[in-house]
């Protein structure tokens, strides 16, 4: 079937940047990132109250472009630290808007991609949706089983890089994503190792203070007991321990960088430490991606690698030499998340795909 024209401009909000994308349907025609300093940032109390901040230098950078946002027919942000909801396009309502906001399951810099897409949208009376947020939960129910009775394990992962790619490799391989059984392993900031069986993702660790491989800025795993002796130890008030598991741990911690190019470099001219701890979070990676093909019962049809740290040949090889057994292994370096957003807002455009309703 011929697809209609759709313009759409995507907005993928970081905690330092704005990544914004004009598609026709799935086809990019510009791309921009926007770097913020830290004196731009550090103006506004909350994550929630930069909205208005974004919104202007979108729009500038826009029109710099050359860009006539007239002709749009939809505006599609990365949807944050919402409630846990199915994965799918939402088209953004005010329910959706106010957990935004507040930051209903915490603070990140997505909370601010429907948040910006709708104020654009509603001024052009043209729909906002999100994609495949990073609360998509669609956890079989023994995998919230945490062993802690009043902790429930959450799914808090790059739903939206994690189904793309996932997608990407079924259609290359002539199945839909339903018929497929798939381990993705997103590798940047925060490492999430999802389960996706049969276009569910069963089970992940939650990638933000959650569980997991450590990342480049973010603890995984810690052991419970002594987090909880540092917790009341009186060194730390919770923000600072939430912090430190989050934007100060893993490779940040140990090796006072999150650039694995420069880690590379320094285990080349000798650094043996940098070398245990570059292993190592190749270590826990490898481990967590055994761990989901037991999920699966071995039956695997793929494991993908994928973002930043699948750009790097070395640190692959040294995931890949302990789970080739497993299944073939497909690299998709970097996060498409831009690509994804345009296709998740394309395939609802064109009806290919029922647009989804955030309510509870
Ligand atoms: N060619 C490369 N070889 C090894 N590591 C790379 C390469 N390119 C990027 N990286 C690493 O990827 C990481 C960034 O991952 P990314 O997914 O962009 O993070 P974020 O989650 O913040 O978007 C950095 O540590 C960077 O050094
Ligand atoms: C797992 C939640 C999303 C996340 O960790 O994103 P970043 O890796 O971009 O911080």
């Amino acid at each position: 079937m011929q697809r209609q024209l759709n313009r759409i401009l995507v907005i993928n909000p970081a905690s330092t940047s704005t990544k914004i994308g004009v598609f026709d349907n799935d086809l990019l025609i510009m791309e921009k990132t926007i770097q913020h300093t830290l004196n731009e940032l550090s103006a506004f109390s909350s994550i929630a109250d930069q909205h208005l901040f974004r919104k202007k230098t979108i729009l500038e950078s826009l029109d710099e472009e050359g860009m006539n946002i007239s002709n749009l027919a939809a505006v599609c942000g990365r949807g944050g630290l919402l409630r846990p909801i199915e994965g799918g396009t939402y088209e953004v309502n005010a329910e959706m808007i106010e957990d935004l906001r507040v930051g209903y399951s915490g603070q990140h810099a997505s909370n601010l991609g429907g948040i910006v897409a709708h104020e654009i949208a509603d001024a052009l009376n043209i729909p906002a949706f999100i994609v495949d947020p990073v609360v998509v939960d669609e956890l079989d129910p023994v995998a919230r089983i945490s062993g802690f009775s009043s902790i429930e394990r959450k799914s808090i992962f790059h739903a939206l890089n994690q189904k793309a790619v996932a997608r990407h490799y079924a259609k290359k391989v002539g199945c839909s994503y339903e018929d497929v059984n798939l381990i993705v392993a997103h590798m940047g900031s925060g490492i999430t190792v999802g389960v996706h069986q049969s276009g569910r993702v069963i089970d992940v660790n939650n990638g933000l203070h959650g569980d997991g491989p450590f990342s480049l800025e973010r603890a995984g795993t810690v052991p419970a007991g002594d987090l909880v002796e540092l917790c009341f130890s009186g060194q730390f008030s919770r923000h600072e321990i939430l912090k430190k598991l989050v934007k100060n741990s893993g490779l940040v911690a140990y090796l006072e960088t999150n650039d694995v190019v420069k880690v590379e470099k320094r285990i080349l001219a000798g650094d043996k430490i940098a070398a245990l701890i570059y292993q190592a979070m190749a270590y826990q990676i490898a481990k967590e991606i055994g761990a989901a093909s037991a999920v699966l019962k071995g039956q695997v049809d793929a494991i993908i690698l994928t973002g930043g740290l699948a750009h790097g040949n070395s640190f692959v090889e040294a995931i890949s030499e302990r789970v080739s057994w497993i299944a073939d292994i497909e690299i998709q370096p970097g996060e498409n998340e831009l690509q994804a957003l345009a296709e998740g807002a394309a395939r609802v455009l064109n009806g290919e795909e029922q647009v989804q309703t955030y309510s509870f």
